[in-house]
């Protein structure tokens, strides 16, 4: 279980999460909307030990997640458009093995397809090449993953394929917080859907 527990953070006089709770269990999809500004991606990168919180604990599995670079976190963060952070001249082999050997059952979960080893980016769609972009997140130390609108650039059956992707991975075991702004989208995916309001988790009952 991720468990982040009265997690609060402002940026100068203003406060994006305040006390806020969060629990992700192995093996679910949450999705969390809320409207631009209100902190959906300081929550998703202090989850990851990107920022640390002012206040608040997190721990994933019951061993607390550190921060700093250079130590395995077991949450990932995926912000949008990764894809744009992939080397052009590397194939996709080569990306795929950056991080070490990449687990097969986790490629075959993405749908990442062995021929495409030996292409080049621009030789992928965006729908491709953004599953490869997540795979290089997915490590053997990887146990949950936090999605920030990584579906927006995507058309929408791209944005479905993805979504089957990461339903994959959750039933591989992973934890999954999908970020997004589209409501009815995370209804359709997600196992529940939660707001950020007021600095606040609450559940998303919006049509
Ligand atoms: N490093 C920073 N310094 C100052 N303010 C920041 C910083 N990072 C974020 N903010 C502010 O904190 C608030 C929350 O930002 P955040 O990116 O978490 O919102 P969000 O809900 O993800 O928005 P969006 O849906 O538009 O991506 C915003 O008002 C933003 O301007």
């Amino acid at each position: 279980m991720l468990k982040a527990t009265a997690i609060t953070h402002r940026f100068g006089a203003v406060k994006v999460l305040d006390h806020a709770d969060l629990f992700l269990a192995p093996g679910q999809i949450a999705g969390l909307v809320g409207p631009s500004g209100t902190g959906k991606s300081t929550l998703g990168r202090i989850l990851a030990g990107h920022l640390a919180p002012l206040s608040g604990h997190i721990e994933a599995d019951g061993a607390p997640v550190g921060f700093g670079p250079g130590r395995p976190c077991p949450v990932q963060y995926a912000p949008q458009a990764s894809e744009l952070s992939i080397d052009p001249r590397w194939r996709v082999g080569r990306i795929l093995e950056n991080g070490g050997a990449p687990d097969q059952g986790m490629l075959e979960a993405l749908g990442i397809r062995p021929e495409w080893r030996d292409r080049f980016p621009r030789e992928l769609s965006g729908g491709e090449l953004a599953r490869v972009s997540l795979a290089r997140l997915v490590l053997p130390t990887t146990r949950y993953l936090i999605c920030d609108e990584i579906t927006a650039p995507l058309d929408a059956l791209s944005a479905e394929d993805m979504m089957t992707a990461l339903r994959a991975l959750a039933r591989r075991g992973m934890g999954i917080l999908v970020i997004s702004h589209n409501y009815g989208f995370l209804r359709r995916h997600a196992d529940l859907v939660m707001q950020l309001q007021h600095g606040k988790f609450a559940p998303a009952g919006i049509a």
